[in-house]
């Protein structure tokens, strides 16, 4: 099965734009909850452009799913994880100022680092989660390094989807082949849709997890958010 965690970046995106606390993150979390979202993933970017460190403790108190924080392992971002303790911990190569996520980890040049990093997670009791593109080397060496799973970056599969959908996909389906071959659990994320989702789930039926946030709470500005995770859920059964 197929679980649905929905990031909620953009929900505390809004609310930063006013500086108060509408709309509420922790409250919005709960109801996705409450929906049937069977994950929360979030963010906590360096320069807080919507979630803060402070909103990850506040979910960490109210998440009764699966908490996903994702990343880059600098040194604030792996204490948080040490106090939280989320469920999973997904690794994401972004340097600071970059518009949002638009690439996946080098795993063989990153090796020493990466293991390190996926040692540690494993010692707090920590799922880990390496963010990566669909070169089969960054899948050989994300098993090397011993992450638990990856995150395929579906950032190009979106793109390439309304053009030619079967192109756009077979390169995930070899990456998420090779993924259960060595090993790895395989979630995915990033510009997944109620457009290319369907599509992606028939042809990787056995993929973890997916996370998706910024389709996701768009669309729910027209369908009301307990309406689209279900329509989000019903696409992965
Ligand atoms: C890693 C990834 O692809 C997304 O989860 C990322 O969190 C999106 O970040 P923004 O919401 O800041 O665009
Ligand atoms: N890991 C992907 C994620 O959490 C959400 O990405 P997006 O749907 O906001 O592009």
């Amino acid at each position: 099965m197929t679980k649905l965690s929905v990031n909620i970046n953009k929900i505390a995106t809004i609310r930063n734009a006013r500086g108060g606390d509408v709309p509420n993150v922790v409250r919005v979390a709960i109801d996705c909850e409450r929906f049937g979202a069977e994950g929360i993933t979030v963010h906590p970017r360096p320069d807080e452009r919507h979630i803060t460190t402070q909103d990850v403790y506040d979910l960490k108190k109210v998440v009764q799913t699966e908490f996903n924080i994702e990343g880059y392992p600098d040194t604030r971002y792996m204490k948080l994880i040490e106090d939280v303790r989320p469920e999973q911990a997904t690794l994401v190569p972004d340097p600071p100022g970059v518009l949002t996520s638009n690439a996946g980890w080098e795993t063989k040049k990153q090796l020493e680092l990466l293991s390190d990093l996926a040692q540690q997670l494993k010692q707090l009791n920590i799922r880990s989660s390496v963010f990566v593109d669909t070169n089969l080397e960054n899948i050989e060496f994300a098993a090397k390094a011993g992450f638990d799973r990856i995150e395929l970056y579906t950032g190009p599969y979106a793109e390439q989807y309304a053009e030619n959908p079967d192109r756009a996909v077979d390169l995930y389906v070899k990456a998420a082949v090779f993924a259960k071959e060595v090993g790895l659990g395989v979630n995915a994320g990033h510009d997944l849709s109620l457009e290319n989702l369907k599509f992606l789930k028939s042809k990787i039926p056995f993929m973890d997890e997916v996370s998706i946030g910024h389709a996701l709470i768009s669309d729910a500005l027209y369908l009301g958010l307990e309406n689209t995770i279900q329509r989000y859920k019903f696409l992965l059964k």
